[in-house]
């Protein structure tokens, strides 16, 4: 377990799925949290569940896709919880399709939020911890589909092959701040975004409603799916002192399904 008591974790996509780990688990390393989601519903019930930890909590509705709305989230969690010193570019969207089919709007929908998103998390957050005059940590979300590309997943895959470049870029930049930048690379979830890939492989490629996951999940060598907790451990890691000299990395947790 890190320690990161008297910290402040800024996590974006954290009304539900693998960012609702992540924040409860910061939370249980001693971590105040701001909640960002462009839904506004699930946040108030991850928010009551860190409060019940003993950790303050915030909630904020923003677009990740939107510079301002980031630069505004930001603001919020520093001033509601009186820091802020580690941001999860967590928040980000699939797209299931034939690259055959893909059409311009998709190709934009998607860079705005994994890519521009990511952007302006690293940005923005790098520029906030320089101005408060401390160290920082950037932890963004990568993919297997950052390490390789998926047939079906190839503009998602893209995208997050794009997410590990600007995580090398940034640690290189931001290295000389004491900032650094990491990002985790998960497997197999079985969050809503899996449910989605899922049912579209079954209604683009027509195989049954179920198989795709379970293909997916009889290549990994142990034997499971994935959990938000088995990558929040990683970023728990990455979030606390003991991953200090560790910088622009991309950190696969697949269970073992792709090796790098
Ligand atoms: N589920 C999986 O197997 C894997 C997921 N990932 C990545 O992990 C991250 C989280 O994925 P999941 O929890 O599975 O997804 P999810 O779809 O279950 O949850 C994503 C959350 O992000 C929020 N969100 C979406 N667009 C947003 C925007 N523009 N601004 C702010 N919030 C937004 C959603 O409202 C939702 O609460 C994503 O970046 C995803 O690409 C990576 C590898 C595997
Ligand atoms: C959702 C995701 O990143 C994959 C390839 O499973």
């Amino acid at each position: 377990m890190a320690d990161i008591s008297g910290k402040v974790a800024l996590v974006t996509g954290s009304g539900q799925g693998i960012g609702r780990g992540i924040a409860l688990r910061l939370a249980r390393d001693g971590a105040d949290i701001a909640l960002v989601d462009i839904r506004e519903d699930r946040l108030a019930d991850v928010a009551a569940e860190i409060e019940a930890l003993g950790r303050k909590a915030t909630t904020f509705v923003a677009d990740i896709g939107d510079r301002e709305q980031v630069a505004a989230a930001i603001d919020h969690a520093e001033s509601a919880l009186g820091g802020f010193n580690v941001m999860v570019n967590n928040a980000g969207i699939a797209q299931i399709k034939p690259l055959a089919d893909v059409m311009p709007e998709e190709v934009e929908r998607i860079y705005r939020i994994n890519v521009q998103g990511t952007l302006w998390g690293i940005q923005l957050a790098a520029a906030r911890f320089q101005k408060r005059g401390h160290k920082g940590k950037i932890i963004n979300a990568c993919s297997i589909a950052g390490h390789e590309g998926y047939a079906m997943l190839g503009v998602y895959s893209s995208t997050k092959f794009a997410v590990r470049g600007l995580t090398q870029a940034a640690a290189k930049e931001y290295a000389s701040h004491g900032i650094t930048v990491n990002a985790y690379c998960p497997g197999v979830v079985g969050t809503d975004m899996w449910v989605e890939i899922d049912a579209e492989f079954a209604r683009l490629t027509g195989v049954a409603k179920g198989e795709t996951y379970d293909r997916f999940v009889k290549g990994i060598a142990l034997g499971r799916a994935e959990t938000p907790d088995d990558v929040a451990g990683l970023v728990s890691w990455l979030a606390g002192p003991d991953s200090d000299y560790v910088t622009g990395q991309s950190i696969l947790i697949d269970g073992g399904l792709v090796y790098r």
